[in-house]
């Protein structure tokens, strides 16, 4: 068994998933929020798709002072107003279609009234806070790509550009398979026992990555039952399985012999990382694959950012996470090898930039570190000086 290094698993992962690309389907655009576009969004006409008024104020045509024929701006609404001839002007609110013969908006506390007439406090430039057609975008321009997330900006121009209904990727369907006899999910563990810190939070974590959790198994650790696991109706349906613990060599670890039993076989057999470093990546037979996550709870988390997200980036029509770049405050050694996974949180230091420290309490086993971060440090075998650049994963969930 070779251990793959942490940049291969994240890319055979991404292509592995790119294979399995997600069906498309239309989803109503009051629905897609955090949805993937799975076409290209394009203006279906300029924005703004009328020329307008940006102010409160008044259409006038020509210099001052102007005669005005309404001082009350119609509903912009009820579309086109009288034109204005030279020297005569209109009331107009923001977004009032601009009335024909309009040279200029002069806004309302620019101006005041002499009796009938109204007059600029500040005259306003030839075409000042007309809003013409087209600014922001040609009937039929890039708005965003596929593979880009329906976050409030995309989603808010989808509206805007006339989209009642978007085409998005479906969400691969994820089934969770938790495995330990010593797992319990509620109230104090006796010693021995571990409280379950997966369930509460993997749901959570599929569906912010982009998938969606078609349903859970816990089971005990033995063979029979994680077979059936892997085998069950709902196991089978699924695009992706997801299990936690039993990753080890020891007689009371079960997946990798469940996957060899179900005819699948390992892509990824172990990741050169730390922690996280039993990982398996599985393909099964059903177009399936498995993600055999570490039992020990931030190795396990560190193997779904490694594992699970470039998946569903790459069924899902998009790139790999990029590591960023930043300067860590701490000097790591070398670890020849492994990529380590620093949890680590910014810092804001008055003499320099921001800088992530890693956190405390990041041992396998433990998540406090994890529950303190704001990113995770990606430090190769060579490790690094405090102070000099790094890379970091911005959290994935
Ligand atoms: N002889 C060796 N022993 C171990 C090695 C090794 O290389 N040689 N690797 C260690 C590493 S690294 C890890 S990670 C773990 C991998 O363990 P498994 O994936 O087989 O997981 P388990 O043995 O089932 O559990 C490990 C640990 O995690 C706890 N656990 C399991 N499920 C949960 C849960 N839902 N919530 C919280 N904690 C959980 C479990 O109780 C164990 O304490 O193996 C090392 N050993
Ligand atoms: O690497 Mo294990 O995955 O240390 O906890």
């Amino acid at each position: 068994m070779r251990d793959h290094s942490w940049e291969a698993a994240r890319t055979d992962a991404h292509r592995l998933g790119a294979l399995r690309t997600a069906r498309t389907e239309s989803i109503d655009l009051h629905h897609a929020a955090g949805r993937i576009l799975a076409t290209e969004l394009r203006a279906n006409y300029p924005l703004p798709h009328c020329e307008t008024s940006a102010m409160d104020g008044y259409a006038v045509n020509g210099p001052g002072p102007w005669q005005l024929l309404a001082d009350l701006a119609p509903n912009p609404g009820e579309g086109k107003t009288p034109g204005i001839a030279e020297g005569q002007a209109i009331a107009v609110v923001t977004g009032s279609l601009i009335p024909t013969g309009t040279t200029s908006i002069l806004r309302v506390e620019d101006s005041h009234r002499d009796g009938a007439l109204l007059v600029a406090d500040r005259p306003p430039r030839t075409g000042a806070d007309i809003r013409p057609a087209g600014t922001e975008a040609a009937a039929g321009e890039l708005l965003a790509s596929a593979g880009t997330r329906l976050r409030a900006g995309v989603l808010a121009t989808a509206a805007v550009s006339g989209h009642d209904e978007l085409s998005v990727f479906a969400r691969p369907s994820v089934h969770l398979v938790f495995t330990g006899d010593e797992v319990v999910t509620s109230g104090y563990p006796a010693p021995g026992q571990v409280r379950d810190g997966f369930s509460p939070v993997l749901p959570l974590l599929v569906a912010t990555l982009g998938g969606q959790t078609s349903g859970t198994t816990r089971i005990g650790d033995t063979l029979e039952a994680t077979v059936a696991a892997l085998d069950s109706a709902s196991a089978r349906d699924a695009n992706i399985i997801v299990t936690t613990g039993g990753t080890g060599f020891s007689d009371r670890d079960f997946v990798r012999a469940a996957v060899h039993e179900l005819g699948g076989s390992e892509v990824i057999s172990s990741i050169a990382m730390r922690p996280g470093h039993p990982s398996m990546l599985s393909s099964l037979p059903g177009n399936r694959l498995l993600v055999a996550l570490p039992g020990n709870p931030l190795a396990a988390l560190m193997a779904a950012a490694t594992l699970v997200d470039p998946i569903l980036r790459g069924a899902t029509g998009r790139a790999p996470a990029r590591l960023r770049a930043a300067v860590s405050t701490a000097d790591f050694g070398p670890l020849p090898g492994r990529t380590r996974l620093v949890p680590a949180s910014w810092t804001r230091d008055a003499a320099g930039p921001d800088a992530l420290a890693p956190s405390e309490h990041i041992a396998p086993a433990m998540l406090r570190g994890l529950a303190a971060a704001d990113a995770i440090l990606v430090i190769g075998p060579e490790g690094a000086a405090a102070g000099a650049p790094v890379h970091y994963l911005e959290l994935p969930w």
